[in-house]
């Protein structure tokens, strides 16, 4: 799916937005996104730290979770913005983990994964951020 500049320059706002809301005493890296639907709606997520470390969240499954447990599981993007608190950074790649749970809802070669930062913006496919990814039609072949 080809997106627009105007989609593009929303969801980007939008993870900025989210990314406010960060809450990371423990790292100081503020992560947001902003997860758009195929049915329109915008899923936002920030990060979330926990003082034992390992119940941590990202913000891209943060924004993936809210939307399922809502009801809705059909996606075209996510918007993802990362820096150092007060710091200027560049782009922000999501994690593998994030990566798997995208590949557990999204068409590979269809949904698009923008990493936006203040003066740069690349737009990658899930495929290219994750290739040869296991998925259900893994476990479904015989
Ligand atoms: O793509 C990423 C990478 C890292 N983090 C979070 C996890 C942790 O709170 C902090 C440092 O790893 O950034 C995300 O939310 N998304
Ligand atoms: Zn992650």
């Amino acid at each position: 799916m080809k997106l627009n500049d105007t989609t593009i320059r929303l969801l980007k706002e939008e993870a900025y937005r989210a990314q406010k809301r960060a809450y990371v005493p423990y790292s100081g890296f503020m992560v947001g996104a902003a997860l758009l639907a195929k049915n329109g709606t915008v899923y936002l997520g920030c990060n979330i730290e926990n003082a034992s470390f390992s119940p941590t969240n990202c913000a891209e499954r943060t924004a993936f979770f809210k939307a399922v447990s809502e009801g809705v599981t059909e996606f075209d993007a996510i918007a993802i913005v990362g820096n150092k608190k007060g710091a200027k950074g560049g782009i922000c790649a999501p994690c593998g983990v994030c990566r798997q749970v995208m590949a557990e809802f999204c068409d590979p070669d269809e949904f698009q994964v923008i990493l936006a930062a203040e003066e740069e913006t690349v737009i990658y496919t899930l495929k290219e951020l994750l290739p040869l990814g296991f998925t259900k039609k893994d476990l479904n072949s015989d």
